[in-house]
């Protein structure tokens, strides 16, 4: 029923952002629908705004967004002929302003002036060290002021009230919700979108009033250790308030490096979605917590570990209890690592932007390592029990009990359940990650949203996380497209002609489970078009798989 449902979802999706995004010939302007005619350059008169200026822009309805350029001439477009300005949206989506008025561009205003409010997300399984590290982001000096979720399981509010004990706390947490007596893995929850919409209403109303300091700097929603972050983050695309004040900043995954490896390892049914390692697959960075209580083999071990589920996402070694400012806060929040346009910044400081390198290399704390774990666990210094707790098709275990000789860890132990009913088991985790390449020419538009579309319908509630920088060909130009996605809640913003002189490559990481790796590299390699100057030809597909963690170019 569940996955009917998901499937639907991705149709219905599909048939909402291809037609406008991916139709050949789509340039986006703001407003275009109520004025046609575009400037001519004796227009020039005095602009109401300039670079930098927030503003809203009406393109299917007022959507924020930045003023990139003034007097902008578009590549084709007859010699001298301009518009106003040039707009990058908040969603990723570079557009032009046809007419300097109010029906097309508007100055934002309240939370939409200073921007989206940034939201991270604190996973990690239970007792890895979650509420350390949000008490360490609430306690430390930095001048920022953030709105806390917390998603309580159980009773009690026993991380709020640790959080409640956190000195120095008072002037960094404007506020504090408990989403009580639930998990925020399984359905999108109500009360975490009313959470939200509550705290944008706060802060709309102080702006409003012209409080001083009434923007906050964030929101940091710290799950249970059982949850999946999938729902977490179709929230912001499901609900429109939402959507529109609020963008995640990144998804920050804890490991606890004295516990993984057996939290991972152990004995599973057959369908049970491996928690631990799919809270890792989410992650677009993993701090790797307690290596003062593991030796250095089992630190190099767990990372690589980790590194053959999630092979993008950089992982710091560190100790949040004992030496939490090991780890910068500019590290950890106001990131940036599900912005899109985040990406092509990037590409214009850097010249070029590889969604595939390794993000290990220049990292003091991180490893490579050419093995992954083994199908059968032979961990010796592994006594767990195994306890496994099935509930809605994730797994909810927890190693109370650990006897790891190697742990010296404080842990307390959360026991929501066990299970031992299944006789078919498995120590895999099924979750990896691979890369999809194309070099020297252009994707054919409608192969590749073809495919792109069949592995979202069939494949979305298995695919954790994506995203690609695309080089489309479309009306004998090669165009950009900027591809992020979690399950099926997919975003893809043009983002213009492909820079002059900078060689064709596509590239799309993909992160989940099941990943139908040799059928979709050979689909892929099929939506490769010839091209009038491209020098190479040189289809490429690569994978990183559990136990070859570094994705491959071939
Ligand atoms: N040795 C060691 N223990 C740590 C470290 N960080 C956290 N702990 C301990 O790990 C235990 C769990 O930490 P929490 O921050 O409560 O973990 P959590 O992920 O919020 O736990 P749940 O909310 O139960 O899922 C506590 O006893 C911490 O003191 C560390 O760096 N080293």
């Amino acid at each position: 029923m569940a996955a009917a449902a998901t499937a639907l979802d991705a149709r219905r999706r599909r048939r909402q952002v291809w037609p406008s995004l991916f139709q050949p010939g789509s340039r986006r302007s703001a407003g275009s629908s109520v004025l046609q005619r575009k400037a001519e350059p004796e227009d020039h008169e005095a602009l109401r705004y300039s670079v930098g200026d927030r503003v809203e822009c009406n393109v299917d309805g007022f959507q924020a967004g930045v003023i990139i350029k003034e007097w902008y001439h578009e590549p084709g477009w007859p010699k001298g002929e301009t518009v106003p300005y040039q707009v990058k949206l908040d969603s990723g989506t570079t557009i032009y302003v046809p007419y300097d008025v109010d029906d097309c561009v508007r100055r934002a205003t309240g939370i939409l002036a200073k921007g989206k409010i940034p939201v991270t997300i604190l996973t990690g399984f239970l007792g890895a060290g979650k509420t350390t590290l949000l008490n360490y982001i609430l306690r430390a000096q930095h001048g920022k002021r953030y709105a806390v979720i917390e998603n309580e399981f159980g009773d009690a509010a026993i991380d709020e009230m640790l959080l409640e004990q956190s000195a120095g706390k008072q002037s960094t947490m404007e506020s504090i919700t408990v989403l009580d007596n639930g998990c925020l893995c399984c359905t999108m929850r109500d009360d975490l979108v009313e959470a939200i919409r509550n705290i944008v209403a706060t802060v709309e109303e102080r702006l409003e009033a012209g409080l001083p300091n009434a923007m906050i700097d964030g929101i940091l929603i710290e799950t249970t250790g059982m949850a999946d972050p999938g729902p977490v983050c179709k929230t912001f695309g499901a609900d429109e308030v939402v959507n529109k004040y609020c963008k995640i900043d990144g998804i920050l995954t804890v490991v606890d490096a004295a516990h993984f490896l057996t939290q991972l390892r152990r004995d599973r049914p057959v369908d049970v979605v491996n928690e631990p390692a799919q809270q890792v697959a989410f992650a677009d960075k993993i701090l790797l917590n307690k290596a003062d209580a593991v030796s250095p083999d089992r630190l190099r071990e767990t990372s690589a570990a980790i590194r053959a589920i999630n092979a993008f996402a950089p992982i710091v070694e560190c100790s949040l209890s004992l030496r939490p400012d090991a780890v910068p806060i500019q590290e950890i929040v106001e990131i940036d690592a599900f912005d899109t346009t985040r990406l092509l910044r990037a590409e214009a400081e850097h010249g070029d932007v590889d969604l595939a390198a390794n993000p290990d290399e220049g990292h003091s704390s991180a490893h490579k390592h050419g093995h992954g774990h083994t199908e059968d666990c032979q961990d010796a210094a592994c006594s767990d029990p195994s306890h496994a707790h099935e509930r809605g098709g994730h797994d909810h275990g927890h190693d109370a009990t650990c006897a790891d000789s190697e742990c010296t860890d404080s842990s307390h132990g959360h026991d929501h359940g066990h299970s031992h009913e299944s006789s078919v088991t498995r120590h895999d985790t099924d979750i990896g990650s691979m890369v999809l390449e194309l070099k020297g020419q252009p994707l054919d538009v409608q192969k590749f949203n073809a495919l792109l579309s069949e592995i979202l319908c069939e494949h979305s509630v298995d695919l954790y996380r994506y995203k690609g920088i695309l080089a489309c060909l479309q009306q004998d130009k090669v165009v950009r497209y900027v591809l992020q996605g979690v399950h099926d809640m997919m975003d893809i913003s043009f983002s213009g002609e492909w820079p002059e002189g900078r060689p064709l490559r596509t590239q799309i990481v993909l992160i989940g489970r099941r990943l139908d790796r040799d059928e979709w590299q050979r689909r892929f390699a099929e939506c490769a078009v010839s091209f009038d100057g491209a020098s190479s030809v040189q289809a490429t597909a690569s994978s990183a798989s559990q136990g070859a963690p570094q994705p491959e170019r071939v």
